[in-house]
């Protein structure tokens, strides 16, 4: 069952930008982040209600897929972290596929595994967890 309601994209330009291409297109094939392929992710807002539309690396294993919410090494968690916490229920976009998942954070041996198939996708995580003590929240998304 999708996601319903209205939705509102990041007012981060570049990012605003490439989640617009992607809903033009129709594809996440039309953008990528170094090479490397990205996901969209919608969840839903947990003080809005409103659908928010998120471009994330894309980490796949055997039909998971895990999402990072390394915001680039910041101090803080991104708000999506806080919207997934609030409600599991998301929806993913790969290529032109959108699935319902159940997300849940993952922790311990297998974070480490998760962990490094992220790294292994997008090696830029490493440098990220390197520059913050915040450690870097990982879910695995399970499809409904
Ligand atoms: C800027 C902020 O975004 P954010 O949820 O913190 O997410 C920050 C980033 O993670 C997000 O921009 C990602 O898309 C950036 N990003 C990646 N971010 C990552 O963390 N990991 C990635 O792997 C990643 C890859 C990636 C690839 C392409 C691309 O274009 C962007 C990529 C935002 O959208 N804020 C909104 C509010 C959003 C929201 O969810 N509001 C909640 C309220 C939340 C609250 O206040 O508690 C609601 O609607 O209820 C606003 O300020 O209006």
């Amino acid at each position: 069952m999708p996601l319903e309601g209205e939705y509102e994209l990041s007012p981060e330009g570049w990012v605003r930008d490439q989640t617009e291409k992607i809903l033009e297109t129709g594809t996440t094939e039309s953008v990528d982040i170094k090479g490397r392929p990205v996901i969209l992710l919608t969840t839903r807002g947990a003080k809005s209600g409103k659908l928010r539309k998120v471009p994330l690396m894309r980490v796949e294993h055997d039909g998971q897929y895990a999402i990072v919410a390394s915001l680039g090494g910041a101090p803080k968690h991104p708000v999506w972290y806080f919207n997934v916490q609030a409600e599991p229920h998301v929806e993913l976009q790969d290529g032109t596929v959108t699935k319902d998942y159940d997300a849940r954070e993952v922790t311990g041996e297998e974070k480490a595994v998760w962990w490094e198939r992220g790294v292994a996708t997008y090696p830029d995580y490493a440098d990220y967890q390197e520059k913050t003590d915040r450690e870097i929240p990982v879910f695995v998304l399970t499809e409904r």
